[in-house]
């Protein structure tokens, strides 16, 4: 595989030099953030930490700031189980479930849920959207768990990787608001099968803990058509990683995706922990980490970061 243009001239050294450069200049951007404390467990995360990956497709990988600290995919993990649904259930199964707009409302904002006729979700980025999208997943409570874990596995090229298991009892405890969107949702049949047993997973699937290179390689999975950046192998079809991607143009930032798209213009998602997913189409996946959050819920100093790379690389896809 061929390096993508931007790059063909600068060696990893050189890109890693960089990339550490530009995430000590962010790192302080946090200052103007706050840890997610809504789920009381997320709140332990130390604001100062900052950290990037990138997966080329080339199969090279180049990291800088604190590799090591680990976070919960949280919101990430919505695009992971919509892969999963288009592939297990269609996309007419999905569709028939979430629509395919941005909200302009925060991400569990149950507003449009109740005015929008019919009641779906307006797209699989929301909260709301995407526990309906885990409800569609086939199987037992544990079957549905154990698969998403694989395929974040498979995605990541990491076996090592399981769950937070305090994150995933703090949100469970607290998790009043996903509630009362789950059981709207029941009453209105978007939702099938237990409430509970559904929110069980989703608070699950939220709690899978990586590092920010996992992140970058499931990145760059979606930004290789689907693709295992290594082997080649298909691990979904490009039409599902085309569905994802633009998800993540149009809804994978809440209701900041206008702004990212033109300051950043990288297919991205976050999560309330801090993490950022990149994919750059037929170039590379990008994990960042920096758990202080704007007032959408979005990464602020991740957010700068993304917006430096694109500019110093050219990465915009528009
Ligand atoms: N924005 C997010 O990352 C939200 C995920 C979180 N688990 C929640 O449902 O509130």
């Amino acid at each position: 595989m061929q390096r993508c243009k931007w790059m063909e001239t600068t060696s990893v050294s050189e890109l890693e030099h960089e990339l550490k450069e530009l995430v000590e200049k962010h790192r302080p951007d946090g200052q103007t953030g706050e840890v997610a404390n809504y789920i009381p467990a997320l709140s332990k995360a130390n604001p100062k930490h900052m950290a990037a990956s990138l997966c080329l497709l080339t199969g090279e990988q180049v990291q800088a700031g604190d590799v090591d600290e680990r976070f919960t995919l949280q919101s990430m993990s919505k695009v992971i189980t919509l892969a999963m649904a288009l592939m297990e259930c269609g996309e007419a199964c999905v569709f028939e479930k979430v629509g395919m707009e941005p909200t302009g409302d925060p991400f569990n904002s149950i507003m449009k849920l109740e005015i929008m006729r019919p009641n779906k979700p307006l797209n699989p980025m929301i909260n709301a959207g995407a526990i309906a999208v885990t409800s569609l997943l086939p199987g037992t409570v544990e079957e549905k768990v154990e698969r998403i874990l694989s395929f974040v596995r498979r995605l990541a090229g990491n076996t090592a990787i399981g769950f937070n298991e305090a994150v995933y009892r703090s949100e469970q405890e607290t998790a009043d608001l996903n509630r009362a969107l789950a059981y709207f949702m029941k009453q209105y049949d978007v939702l099938e099968g237990d409430v509970e047993e559904v929110l069980d997973i989703y608070f699950k699937q939220c709690a899978i803990e990586v590092n920010c290179q996992d992140v970058a390689r499931i990145g760059a999975v979606f930004a290789n058509r689907g693709r295992d950046p290594e082997t080649g192998e298909a691990i979904m079809p490009e039409q599902i990683a085309k569905i994802c991607k633009t998800f993540m143009v149009t809804c994978g930032m809440y209701n900041a995706s206008g702004e990212f798209a033109i300051r950043v213009g990288i297919p991205a998602k976050s999560g309330v922990s801090g993490g950022i997913m990149g994919a750059v189409p037929h170039c590379m996946g990008i994990g960042i980490y920096s758990p202080a959050l704007d007032d959408k819920g979005n990464s602020v100093a991740g957010v700068r970061l993304l917006e430096s790379l694109s500019a110093t690389w050219g990465l915009s896809i528009f």
